[in-house]
């Protein structure tokens, strides 16, 4: 299904997993600034909405959709993040550049996804006209940045989730009482 046929932005908001623990990174690449702030904007309003604490949410900037490897990277390895979002806009120029910065950043986040134990959603239009970027950044075919960051709350759970089933595999006790951590039920022996 093409992005013409559904609307980015559109979520079944009881589908979600509780985010108000998690803490997110956010990635934004300068270049199309006008587009990339809008997909800011779009992942922003949607964790926000999903009870993430504006204190829980990390944004740094980067010059262009290339640097989003390295920057994600620094991200995930020094702000406690449960998921990254890498945002960037890449538009059709004369040359192949193009060609080569949308494949660089497609294979470096994939990379960090196969390397790294954190999710990084590849929040990177890779348009033919700037008409496309604004069409998907909040214009009619919705937002991409809020598909991003729905889907970097699904990842973190699955990651949180994953982490515990395997702590229950090796270390039952230690997981229960992370459990009882969470859900303020540990009683602590006097
Ligand atoms: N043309 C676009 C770029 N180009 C810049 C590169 O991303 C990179 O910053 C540069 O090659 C230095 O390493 N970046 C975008 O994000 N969007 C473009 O359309
Ligand atoms: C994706 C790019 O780097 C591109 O927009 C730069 O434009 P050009 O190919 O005309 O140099």
């Amino acid at each position: 299904m093409a992005t013409e046929n559904k609307n980015l932005s559109d979520y079944d908001k009881s589908a979600i997993p509780d985010a108000s623990n998690f803490r997110f990174g956010i990635v934004v690449a300068e270049w199309n600034e006008v587009i990339t702030e809008g997909l800011f904007n779009g992942a922003y309003q949607a964790l926000i909405e999903n009870e993430v604490p504006q204190a829980n949410i990390v944004r740094w900037n980067v010059p262009g959709s290339f640097e989003l490897i390295y920057g994600s990277k620094k991200m995930l390895q020094t702000q406690n993040v449960d998921a990254v979002i890498a945002i960037g806009c890449v538009i059709q120029g004369q040359t192949k550049h193009f060609d080569f910065v949308c494949e660089g950043v497609t294979q470096g986040i994939k990379d960090l996804n196969i390397q790294t134990d954190i999710p990084v959603i590849f929040c990177v239009l890779t348009d033919n006209t700037m008409q496309q970027s604004l069409d998907r950044s909040g214009g009619v075919h919705g937002n991409k940045g809020t598909e991003a960051a729905i889907a970097a709350i699904k990842m973190a759970y699955i990651r949180q989730q994953a982490t515990l089933q395997h702590q229950f595999n090796h270390q039952p006790k230690l997981a229960a009482a992370a459990l009882q951590i969470e859900d303020g039920t540990l009683k602590l022996e006097e």
